[in-house]
């Protein structure tokens, strides 16, 4: 190897604009917060034993029946269930022995499954205070020697800390269950070979970190896709594609997990630079896992208008406390769309629970502002944070000012001006991270449609066939009277604060470079990016 192509870390040498660095450095941000949250549960958790320690003393004391208590250390808040079912087990907490000490909560553990020349996994031994162990494997013996040469370069951190090993990654997470606190794929294209031993090597309450870069599949005629084999969903074509391809995802990790007995909660979801990154928790249990097909929807969109319906999976029906799962009533939608009168294509089923957890892209965003300069991405990372910690949590999916105007002919009303009109009618709006014109809001499709027929009136557009689904929904009058006035909600807080939240291509013919040969020189050209 030419020593002109050796990888070693060095800050300065990252190009200014990157795609890796800025997936790096968005996963050493949520690595950051994972270790402070860990930290925060493993905190609570003891506070919450040694009370229930107490209180059983004291019932003791008093000749009460203490309570049963559970063997294993839980109660982490997934932001669901408040207390761990009881099969919940942890595997980073360690019990200590008879009579001895606290319970000690070990450095997390981390694996990079699909390392390339260690780059990545370096970078999260040095830059990550608090975490333990990183392994870093793959199965092409010339990017392992790069890494181990570079974990050498690096100083006493990286070779105490980064271990290298030329493995199948699928075969060394299935020999290793529940071993891992955080487990990173990166690969090339698909992640999907990779899910299904990745969501068994996770400790309870860990963490996977997932890029898939076959993105283009997603926005692939259906016929042409591979999607629906590597992911068990059908996509749609659309403006909000990118953030189907983050809910199918989603749904394609929760399918796996809950084959064992497992299930998912997303922390942050984010489409970035031509790939799209999850983060994920797992947790391990029966009884919540029931909950999955609700946060399962199936999706319908009109090939006329674009209007889309969502329809759960299963529905609930309550009685007193006990809760029942039936079948979902379909299909949402009538043979033809309501609006226009063309039929609906039908996609998914997509993740169509929360995809992020606000609570963590606060705390994450709170982290990068402080360490600002430990960030090369610094600007791309905190814009897309900004832009995401607005984003409206239950509402999937989004609507696009363009192809509303598009399907009517019409000018376009400016975002500002759509917001106020939302806002007005009683409804929520916000941006979305995946797309500077997307709009998410919860108002039903016939009020948005109602806005733009009253826009309309005042921006009148020329006739058109009168088949065209624009022409049919302009034919129904208005059951809304629109109030496009200037509404304080409408300016998002990213904009009252002048904060940046999309930020320009740094070049021309900006996009992913093609897959690296398998060579070493290829190999640490692609890593050093
Ligand atoms: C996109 S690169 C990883 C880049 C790296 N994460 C980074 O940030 O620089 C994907 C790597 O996965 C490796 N790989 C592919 N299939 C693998 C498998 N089954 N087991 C282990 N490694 C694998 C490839 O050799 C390649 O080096
Ligand atoms: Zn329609």
């Amino acid at each position: 190897m030419h020593t002109k192509n050796e990888v070693f870390y060095n800050k300065t040498q990252y190009p200014k604009y990157e795609l890796k660095v800025n997936n790096r450095d968005m996963s050493i941000a949520v690595l950051r917060t994972f270790i402070s949250k860990h930290k925060e549960e493993h905190e609570a958790l003891l506070s919450k034993r040694n009370k229930t320690a107490l209180k059983v003393s004291e019932d003791n004391d008093s000749g009460l029946q203490a309570p049963t208590e559970s063997t294993t250390p839980n109660g982490r808040s997934n932001g669901e269930c408040k207390e761990m079912p009881q099969d919940e087990s942890n595997g980073t907490c360690q019990e200590p022995e008879k009579g001895k000490g606290r319970w000690e909560l070990k450095p997390p553990r981390v694996l990079e499954a699909l390392s390339a020349s260690g780059l990545r996994a370096i970078r999260y031994a040095r830059e990550v205070e608090g975490i333990g162990q990183v392994v870093a494997l793959d199965n092409d013996k010339a990017s392992v020697e790069a890494c181990k040469r570079n974990i050498k370069f690096n100083g006493s951190v990286a070779s105490e800390k980064v271990e290298s090993n030329l493995a199948d990654a699928r075969v060394y997470m299935l020999t290793h269950p529940k071993e891992f606190d955080v487990i990173d794929l990166d690969p090339y294209g698909s992640p999907s070979v990779f899910l299904d031993s990745a969501v068994q090597s996770i400790a309870d309450g860990g963490m996977l970190m997932c890029s898939a870069t076959d993105m283009q599949c997603y926005v692939e005629a259906v016929e042409k896709s591979a999607i629906p084999s590597r992911y068990g969903s059908y996509p749609l074509r659309g403006k909000y594609c990118h953030e189907m391809a983050l809910r199918i995802l989603l749904a394609c990790i929760e399918s796996h997990a809950n084959r064992y007995k497992r299930y998912i909660v997303p922390v942050l979801s984010v489409q970035m630079d031509f790939y799209v990154r999850v983060f994920v928790r797992i947790y391990t249990s029966a009884s919540a896992m029931k909950n999955t097909p609700l946060k399962l929807s199936y999706v319908y969109q009109c090939i006329g208008c674009d209007s889309f319906h969502l329809q759960p999976l299963v529905r609930t029906v309550s009685k007193d406390t006990d809760v029942k799962y039936l079948p979902g009533f379909g299909p949402a939608v009538p043979q033809e769309c309501t609006d226009c009168g063309k039929k609906y294509n039908m996609g998914g089923p997509i993740w169509s629970a929360p995809i992020h957890d606000q609570d963590w892209v606060t705390s994450i965003l709170a982290d990068v502002k402080f360490m600002k300069e430990r960030y090369p991405a610094f600007k791309r990372i905190s814009a897309v944070l900004t832009t995401i910690s607005e984003e409206l949590p239950d509402v999937p999916l989004f609507l696009s000012l363009h192809n509303l105007c598009g399907t009517l002919k019409c000018t376009s009303p400016s975002a500002a001006i759509f917001r106020n009109a939302v806002i007005n009618a009683g409804y929520r709006i916000s941006g979305t991270h995946v797309n500077p014109l997307g709009l998410k809001s919860d108002a039903p499709m016939n009020v948005i449609w109602d806005i733009m027929r009253c826009w309309v009136k005042n921006h009148p557009v020329k006739a058109q066939p009168p088949t065209q689904a624009g022409s049919v929904i302009l034919a129904k009058e208005p059951q809304l009277q629109v109030n496009f006035a200037e509404s304080v909600a409408s300016v998002s807080k990213a904009q009252a604060k002048k904060v940046a939240r999309f930020l320009p291509n740094p070049e021309r013919h900006w996009g992913p470079k093609l897959r690296a040969a398998r060579t070493i020189t290829s190999i640490a050209i692609r890593a050093v990016s």
